[in-house]
């Protein structure tokens, strides 16, 4: 039976400009859009038609002097709304517009048509004719059906130089654009097809609406919604495209089943939480929906943990959310444990200090080891080896080690360790590692089904370690079902020096690996300059094989980071304040920016100066979100900025001694524990960096840290 019922869609573009118009006209927008939703055929609404290249397009009035633009079928019942401004501007918008279903892909596109002949003539006019096209090669229709409309064709067959491609690229539709890069970066037509997942040939009905709304790619920009409540939500929040819009590579991800665990790679910004969360309200509202069916979403860090909770209440019900956690993985299993009988306290490195230099006095004259190789053997070797006894230790292989020992010396050290553990004993503290592991093994010894959850989607991967993984494969044990276990990670941002093979854990995911490339937070500079600073260190991909960060592109273009020295600290601060002056007088709020800098004590500083300035400072928590209403600027550690993100970044105090962190230099065991330390100390600035939404400021007083790319050579020792 045929749906009369008329439909509503919304398209990204119409956001955009709903963004831009002020607050007042917003409010007869919404009142407008309740109205629309409730019945766009009725004869209140008044559809005027525009004299333009598309006569569907249609204008109706908001106020005096504002307009809708708004998508009315000739055939069908499905309306979307498409552009809002003030009259003249929006009449210009739609008359150079057509709405269309792109005859090979099937997708909708809005296409302008005067842009789309001013690109053509500007890239032919440069052309040389003897220089053949760089896509001659290939037939219209694949171009068409890589999302390349009709009307562009000529424009693309122009297209001679990379110049030509980066020109064009801005004026397709985005799937048009990913793939005429992917052709431009020297992939075949059979290649490019395959990534874009654009195989196959289809029929396409070119007026049915319905259908095209369908596509993947038509998702990208237009979202038909259910009902007036999900419209009003989505107008709320305009600018947070990522709660409507998925990429298809994302939603190919989120919205289907998987026979067993994903593991999802993607540089910074490149969207991996927003799928992780998307995938936890898939599921939740999809596959698990009995109302004891519960899914676990766990972070690394407490602060990025109250943020994704924050962002989940945004997409999903309160129902939705009942049946979703949302905790780091350390929370999680103390409340475990303690819902077992089992009362504990996770320690960590600065609570244990104490009990490191009493377990030091027990070390033998020989070998001659400093605590900081102590502790780096335990952590790097007994912990990640799960050893527990002598026996263990004398023949465990100590890969990636920089000091060898043999059978004796290792017998010789091993009672430092003892002592270490049964001082932790004796206060009732554990690491992090060893609560994990006791809380897998309680877990593996109850037969039977013991926890609700059915799924657990893990973000900040790249810094759980063995033991977490064992942990999460115990909490949903391998069933046939499938869709157990989702984990999204960038080993490029690993700052806790953890390394992992999910194998190793009992998580399979051959088959089922995937990649999101395409950075929606930082512009291209910015990414570029962030990449440099990780230049010739090689890394992980969380399973065994090597992870790089090739074939990368960011959406945004924006200014190069810029790195300013100062003979003093003073100055340092007041080229600060200064700076946040011309932000703040430009119409930034000061909460979009942050002052990153290397350590607590550096945070009170900073903050203190700043303060002391007459700039008010709101330190971010590890306990609440950041809740952007309140005024003043951010300030916060390298680490934690991590998973968050600002309009602009200030990386203040990069100053020799601080990057690397001298007292953690000076403690370095070996030449191993060297290199380690300046590569995590590279991947933090890397972290840091790419929390710039617009642009990175780096500042420092005194000698340059040695790690900013450009200043000087990185000293890795050979
Ligand atoms: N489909 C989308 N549409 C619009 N914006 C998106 C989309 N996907 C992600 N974003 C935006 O990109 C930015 C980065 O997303 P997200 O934090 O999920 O990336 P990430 O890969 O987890 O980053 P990182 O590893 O650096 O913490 C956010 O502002 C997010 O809203």
């Amino acid at each position: 039976m045929l749906n009369h019922q008329p439909k509503l869609a919304i398209s990204a573009d119409f956001l955009d400009a709903f963004s831009r118009i002020p607050r007042q006209i917003q409010g007869k927008v919404n009142v407008f859009v309740e109205k629309f939703k409730k019945d766009p055929t009725s004869s209140g609404i008044n559809y005027e038609s525009i004299n333009g290249r598309d006569s569907r397009l249609k204008s109706v009035r908001i106020d005096l002097s504002y307009r809708a633009i708004v998508f009315k079928p000739d055939k069908g019942n499905t309306y979307i709304l498409l552009w809002v401004d003030n009259h003249d501007d929006a009449y210009s918008w739609a008359q150079r517009r057509v709405c269309k279903i792109n005859p090979e892909s099937g997708a909708l596109q809005i296409i302008d048509i005067e842009e789309a002949s001013a690109i053509e003539a500007e890239i032919s006019s440069r052309r040389i004719p003897q220089i053949p096209g760089r896509f001659d090669s290939i037939p219209d229709k694949y171009l068409l059906r890589l999302g390349i409309p009709d009307e562009l064709l000529g424009a693309v067959r122009a297209v001679v130089t990379d110049e030509d491609i980066d020109k064009l690229v801005s004026k397709l539709p985005e799937e048009a654009a990913d793939a005429l890069l992917m052709l431009g970066a020297g992939y075949s037509i059979e290649e490019t097809l395959t990534a874009q997942d654009k195989n196959r040939e289809q029929t396409i009905d070119t007026d049915n609406i319905d259908a095209a709304l369908e596509k993947d790619d038509s998702k990208r920009r237009f979202r038909v919604v259910e009902n007036e409540t999900e419209l009003l939500e989505i107008l709320a929040a305009p600018l947070e495209k990522w709660r409507v819009f998925l990429h298809p590579s994302q939603r190919r991800l989120v919205e289907r089943d998987w026979k067993g665990p994903v593991r999802v790679l993607g540089g910074a910004g490149t969207g991996k939480t927003v799928v992780a969360m998307h995938r936890a309200k898939w599921l939740a509202e999809n596959r698990f929906t009995n109302s004891g069916d519960r899914i676990l979403f766990t972070t690394f860090t407490r602060n990025l943990a109250v943020d994704i909770e924050a962002n989940l209440r945004k997409i999903c019900s309160p129902e939705t959310m009942r049946r979703i956690r949302v905790e780091n993985i350390d929370a999680w299993v103390t409340s475990f444990l303690k819902s077992e009988g089992v009362t504990t306290k996770i320690v960590y490195d600065d609570q244990v200090a104490e009990l490191w230099e009493k377990a030091y006095e027990c070390k033998p004259e020989s070998p001659s080891l400093t605590l900081a190789f102590y502790q780096d053997e335990w952590r790097e070797v007994i912990q990640a080896n799960k050893i527990t006894n002598l026996k263990q230790y004398l023949t465990v292989t100590r890969t990636g080690r920089g000091t060898r020992l043999n059978r004796a010396e290792r017998a010789a050290i091993w009672v430092v360790f003892e002592e270490y553990r049964s001082l932790l004993q004796q206060k009732g503290w554990k690491e992090a590692e060893d609560a994990m592991r006791d809380a897998c093994s309680l877990l593996q010894n109850k037969p039977g089904e013991t926890l609700p959850f059915k799924a657990v989607i893990v973000d900040e991967a790249q810094d759980m370690s063995d033991a977490v993984f064992s942990l999460i494969r115990a909490i949903v044990p391998p069933k046939n079902d499938g869709n157990d276990i989702f984990i999204v990670g960038d080993p490029h941002q690993r700052i806790y020096g953890r390394k992992v093979v999910l194998s190793r854990c009992g998580i399979d995911i051959r088959g089922r690996s995937h990649k999101l490339r395409i950075n929606y937070r930082t512009t291209d500079e910015t990414r570029k300059w962030a990449t440099m600073v990780l230049d010739g260190i090689t890394f992980d991909d969380l399973d065994g094989e090597q992870d790089d960060l090739k074939g990368y592109r960011s959406l945004l273009h924006g200014d190069q980071p810029v790195v300013k020295g100062f003979s003093s600290f003073e100055d340092e601060m007041n080229f600060i304040s200064t700076y946040l002056q011309q932000l703040e007088s430009s119409g930034t709020p000061l909460s979009n920016v942050c002052i990153v800098v290397r350590t607590n004590s550096l945070v009170k500083q900073y903050a203190s100066a700043l303060e002391n300035l007459n700039v008010k400072v709101r330190e971010i928590k590890r306990t609440q979100p950041d809740n952007l209403s309140e005024q003043g600027v951010r300030i916060a550690t390298m680490h934690r900025v991590k998973g968050l993100q600002f309009d602009y970044v200030v990386l203040a105090s990069i100053n020799d001694g601080i990057l690397p962190l001298k007292s953690a230099l000076s403690n370095t065991a070996d030449k191993a524990a060297y290199n380690s330390l300046i590569n995590s100390e590279r991947s933090l600035i890397h972290v840091a960096a790419t929390r710039a939404k617009r642009c990175v400021t780096l500042t420092y007083y005194g000698q340059s840290s040695c790690l900013i790319p450009v200043t000087k050579a990185i000293p890795l020792q050979k």
